[in-house]
């Protein structure tokens, strides 16, 4: 389905090589969220599919490709003191096609996923994180203070599908 542009809608895109127990994350050198660890992804643009965006987003970000996107997880975050939240679609990719490249906005880097830099990381991702290391879909939504590090608000569950 074809999204308006109004709502924020993000895409994230985490590359998890389970038989290498490796994932590769990017760490944000500028814009929202920088200097931190994360997926790939970004805003999905007027008359773009939430889907294409993810492909086009890992692309543009890391310098890779993917045959298979699979949906595995769908977080709200809202911050205080800011009306609109943000809609963050989460994908894995299980194997991808060519080079990791550093772009101008992200430094990819591989980690084992035993040692995933979280104190680098959105406040968020080590609660739902086990989750997606575990292969499961899940549905969460965080409430952010002001600081965009303090959460006071949290759902989390398993779902079945998305
Ligand atoms: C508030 C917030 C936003 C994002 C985000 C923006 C664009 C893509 O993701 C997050 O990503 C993660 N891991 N936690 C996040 C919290």
């Amino acid at each position: 389905e074809v999204r308006i542009a109004s709502k924020k809608i993000f895409t994230l895109v985490l590359l998890h090589i389970e038989a290498q127990k490796k994932i590769l994350l990017g760490f944000k050198k500028r814009g929202f969220g920088a200097d931190r660890y994360n997926g790939f992804g970004g805003k999905v643009e007027a008359g773009e599919t939430i889907e294409a965006a993810a492909y086009r987003e890992l692309e543009e970000e890391a310098g890779i490709t993917t045959d298979v996107l699979e949906k595995v997880g769908l977080l709200w975050f809202t911050f205080r003191g800011d009306t609109k939240g943000l809609e963050v679609h989460v994908f894995r990719a299980a194997s991808y096609n060519g080079v990791p490249m550093e772009s101008e906005e992200m430094k990819p880097q591989w980690f084992p996923t035993s040692e995933i830099p979280f104190s680098q990381m959105w406040a968020d991702d080590h609660h739902w994180f086990p989750l997606f290391l575990s292969g499961k879909k899940f549905v969460g939504k965080f409430h952010f203070l002001e600081d965009q590090v303090t959460i006071t608000g949290k759902v989390l569950d398993v779902v079945d599908e998305l």
